[in-house]
């Protein structure tokens, strides 16, 4: 194997996430460099990792589980990251290659590599390569290109409304992926991450204006979801972080000024619907079956990574609590 990883996470106190490397697309035209094939691509993912979360998400609401193979690694990293231990429903070994760490995998493509060893990684099989390993990415090939090969009812151009991520809500949504992404998605992490009060503050409170911000979207239209009636990209990106807010974020992270079930009762609501629908037509479970295997395993990969991240020194110790980790849904709530 080549030189240990050399990227610097933290810049002046500050938590700061590099960019993603492998940037290719898989295509729905079978000329393309990477044509969508069934059986020919997989999933790495992490149950823990929020942003691989997503990419499981959408393999499910697509029917695309069928179709990508998703490989499942550790709820935690080790010391040298991601890794098949086969505990809690996860691979004892690569399935492919039969590699113990996700490194490897990266090495395969190139032995030189130096940037981060992530999750997700979409693989192709075919001509063993990395095609990307950015999550945003990755949920967009999954809303169109595998299209043709699933059933027509679940295509987006035969979805009221058109789907994920129509033509006519992009500029709305992109607009919210923005901010939810620096304050909410990725804020959780500058704040639980920073290494001085001042930069744990400077990203903390930020992190709960948004939240205000989105109690008060779902409140003033009265809707279930971000956009309204019609469910969307923004409530795909925003639900990995949502869930994971009580059990890790308040407790790990630190993120402690207001809580989800306490003090935002239009995002708890839209929190509960999503994670208690086992199976309705619309999602087919997808946040469910993704989630609830790993929800009393976040904050353990959440502890061990704030010690790592921000070099604490001593025994990690995992806060237990809330007991419940996402309230329950009463009948009467139901909308599918
Ligand atoms: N931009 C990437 C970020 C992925 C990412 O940061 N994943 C984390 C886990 S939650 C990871 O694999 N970290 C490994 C490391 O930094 O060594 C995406 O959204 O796909």
């Amino acid at each position: 194997m080549s030189q240990p990883n050399k990227i610097e996470y933290q810049k002046n106190g500050r938590f700061t996430r590099p960019d993603s490397t492998f940037r290719d697309f898989v295509s729905a035209d079978p000329n393309s460099k990477f044509p969508a094939e069934k059986g020919r691509y997989a999933l790495y993912i992490s149950g823990g990792c929020p942003w691989a979360h997503r990419t499981n998400i959408v393999r499910s609401l697509k029917r695309l589980e069928d179709i990508i193979d998703v490989y499942i690694l550790s709820a935690s990293m080790s010391d040298k990251g991601w890794w098949f231990d086969g505990l809690n429903g996860t691979l004892p070994k690569d399935p492919l290659y039969g590699f113990t760490y996700l490194r490897e995998l990266y090495y395969k493509v190139d032995p030189d590599f130096d940037g981060r060893f992530t999750v997700p990684v979409l693989w192709d099989k075919k001509t063993e390569t990395i095609v990307n390993n950015e999550s945003s990415e990755i949920i967009r090939m999954f809303y169109t290109e595998f299209d043709a090969l699933i059933p027509e009812e679940f295509r987006e151009v035969n979805k009221p409304g058109g789907g994920l991520y129509p033509e006519h809500l992009r500029k709305e949504i992109d607009e919210i992926n923005d901010w939810v992404y620096n304050t909410v998605n990725n804020g959780v992490y500058k704040t639980g991450f920073a290494t001085k009060q001042e930069t744990y503050e400077e990203n903390l409170y930020p992190l709960f204006k948004s939240l205000d911000r989105l109690e008060d979207i779902l409140a003033s239209h009265g809707k279930p979801f971000l956009l309204g009636d019609q469910f969307t990209e923004a409530d795909i990106r925003l639900f990995p972080t949502i869930v994971r807010f009580d059990t890790s974020y308040h407790t790990v992270f630190l993120c402690n000024l207001k809580s989800i079930r306490h003090d935002y009762p239009h995002l708890n609501k839209w929190l509960r619907r999503l994670y208690w629908d086992e199976g309705s037509k619309v999602t087919g479970g997808a946040f469910h079956k993704t989630s609830a295997p790993w929800i009393h395993l976040y904050a353990t990969g959440y502890a061990r990574g704030r010690a790592s991240v921000t070099k604490l020194e001593g025994p990690v110790i995992i806060p237990r609590g809330p007991a419940v980790p996402v309230e329950p849904l009463a009948e009467n709530e139901k909308i599918w």
